[in-house]
């Protein structure tokens, strides 16, 4: 059997994307993803997306990492499901219910609350999320987030001097994250503008990573360093995110605004990876 896909990126983070809404899958565990994902042997992406059926959204986004590790949120690859389906869009995602636009600079998504208690990131014991009291060689007191998935982030002078490929991998394991942890390493420009650099859970170090913009974007703010508007440089491209103030009527809510392409599209024989 022979099950199409389309290869998409946003911002150079690649997907390759599944829809199981009009043909019914086989199912996909996470030894079936990594293979998939494997840029060798299988397709090559830094994860595989795989969209279903939703009883209360218009459609659920499943992801899963490069390593085959099934995770609960992707803001890169909302926006390319988000351009994909096209129009107004509900997505269900394990990290909470999103919402996908079309704009006028790519696809606008409502990624939701972000949240900062010690256990909802999770880390393994309380402590202050605005600076862990923790640190890794030059990285040290980062910001702790979630927005749907987890994340740490670092400010540093000099985003350039930090060796991410080295130290990603040994702070992405750390037992103090013990679902693992997105690593950004942030550089503020001016109060709107941020440099990032990310290593991401479960597949290194990606061209772009929404999520890691959206909490970089948070903590930043969290630290008073920018406004509640900015754009987050990272070597694929630029994302603007925005964090609503609170009001009674809606929440903090986080916005990311950015393009999603259209790579190509194809199809693979299910044999070669069942
Ligand atoms: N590239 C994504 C994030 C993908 C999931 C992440 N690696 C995790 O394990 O949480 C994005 O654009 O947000």
């Amino acid at each position: 059997m022979r099950i199409p896909f389309t290869k998409m990126h946003g911002l150079g983070n690649d997907f390759v994307v599944l829809d199981a809404r009009a043909q019914a899958l086989p199912p996909i565990n996470g030894d079936i993803a990594a293979a998939l994902a494997d840029r060798h042997t299988g397709i090559g992406c830094d994860q595989l997306v795989l969209i279903e059926p939703s009883g209360n959204a218009d459609l659920k986004m499943r992801i899963f990492n490069h390593d085959g590790g099934e995770v609960e949120a992707c803001g890169n690859a909302a926006r390319a499901v988000g351009l994909l389906v096209g129009g107004e869009l509900t997505i269900e995602t394990l990290g909470g219910t999103i919402m996908a636009r079309p704009d006028a600079a790519g696809i606008a998504v409502d990624m939701g609350e972000p949240r900062f208690d010690w256990d909802a990131i999770p880390l393994a014991y309380a402590m202050d999320t605005r600076a862990m009291p923790v640190g890794w060689d030059m990285l040290e007191s980062p910001v702790a987030v979630n927005v749907g998935n987890p994340h740490a982030i670092f400010f540093v002078e000099d985003l350039s001097a930090v060796p991410l490929g080295q130290i990603g991998p040994v702070i992405e394991k750390d037992p103090i994250f013990p679902q693992g942890i997105n690593v950004n390493v942030a550089q503020i420009l001016s109060r709107d503008a941020i440099r990032l650099r990310v290593w991401e859970r479960g597949a290194g170090l990606t061209r772009a990573c929404g999520t890691g913009a959206c909490s970089t974007a948070v903590g930043a703010m969290r630290r008073g360093l920018v406004d509640r508007k900015v754009t987050v440089s990272l070597p694929g491209g630029d994302l603007v995110i925005a964090w609503d103030e609170d009001t009674p009527e809606r929440k903090g809510r986080i916005t990311m605004t950015g393009p999603a392409t259209i790579a190509y599209t194809g199809s693979f024989d299910w044999g070669a990876y069942a």
